[in-house]
């Protein structure tokens, strides 16, 4: 049980709806879940059971009308520079440099007026830290169209780490990247996460990448949305890819597929499915 103090994200009965009449989606029931500041929260479960409304609803770009969720003691009523968020499509700027789109932010303080020099300075030095630990040093004038899909989505995350933010939303950042891409985005985002103390986050379709970064796997099961379990991952700070192959990571993913297949509804889509096609098979002879 978590005390009160460690909790960064806490989400009490969160309810929320789409639509109205008969396009009315029941897309989360009574969510709750506290989330500890310094925890990587990883979201997996069928398609439309939610994670990315609850991931958005997090981040403030969603309104809720029932339940409450809180972050850093205070009610979450839109979008605020202690949640950043990283989409699975990079939405890089395409005019400006690498540097340029990491330093870039409406929120910055030298976009003020009255910001002093030494403003400026620190946020430079931020941006030239952050190209660096993000291993874009050899790209940092390039645009956006010069680089690869890995490298547009590490300029993302190293964007939306600039304002140094207490809490990183990511939906399926690296859904559009090949395998090997993402197993060295994997490593990366492990070590930015231990570096940075940021909270994470992470909506995936992959569960070998929910085990693999979280410290916590919440699973959700769809209509209405909503938590089915949640996992704790045993493993500790530091992870190599090697971790895959262990008996107790192929247990973790064994449970984690059991409950997404138990709640998905699929097989009894496919049951329909059968005997429909039976009775198609049979009326036809
Ligand atoms: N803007 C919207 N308007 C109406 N219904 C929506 C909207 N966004 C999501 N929904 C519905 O809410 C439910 C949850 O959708 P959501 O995208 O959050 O699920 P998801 O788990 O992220 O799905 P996926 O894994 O396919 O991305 C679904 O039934 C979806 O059709």
């Amino acid at each position: 049980m978590k005390t009160a103090i460690d909790i960064k994200i806490g989400i009490r009965h969160l309810d929320k709806h789409y639509g109205a009449g008969a396009r009315r989606t029941h897309a989360l029931r009574d969510v709750c879940l506290d989330i500890a500041a310094g925890e990587f929260v990883t979201l997996v479960g069928a398609s439309g059971c939610g994670k990315s409304t609850l991931l958005r609803t997090l981040g403030g770009l969603e309104e809720y009308a029932e339940g409450d969720i809180v972050c850093n003691g205070a009610s979450v009523d839109g979008p605020g520079p202690d949640r950043a968020m990283v989409f699975q499509s990079y939405s890089l700027y395409p005019w400006l440099t690498v540097t340029q789109n990491i330093k870039f932010c409406r929120r910055l303080k030298h976009h003020r007026e009255d910001a002093t020099s030494a403003d400026v300075e620190m946020a430079a030095g931020r941006a030239e830290a952050l190209v660096a630990l993000m291993g874009l040093g050899h790209v940092a004038h390039a645009y956006p169209a010069e680089l690869s899909g890995g490298m547009r989505q590490r300029v993302a995350i190293a964007r939306a780490l600039m304002m140094r933010p207490d809490v990183l939303l990511m939906d399926e950042p690296f859904g559009a990247l090949d395998a090997q891409t993402r197993e060295v985005m994997h490593d990366l985002i492990r070590h930015v996460y231990l570096l940075e103390k940021t909270t994470v986050v992470f909506v995936t379709h992959d569960v070998e990448e929910a085990i693999y970064l979280g410290q916590r796997v919440v699973v959700m099961a769809p209509r209405p949305g909503r938590i089915d379990s949640i996992i704790d991952i045993p493993f500790g700070a530091r992870r190599t890819q090697e971790l895959k192959l262990a008996p107790e990571f192929t247990d973790l993913k064994r449970q984690v597929l059991e409950r997404i297949r138990a709640t998905s509804g699929m097989r009894t889509d496919l049951e329909q499915l059968e005997k429909l096609t039976r009775n198609i098979t049979l009326s036809g002879d």
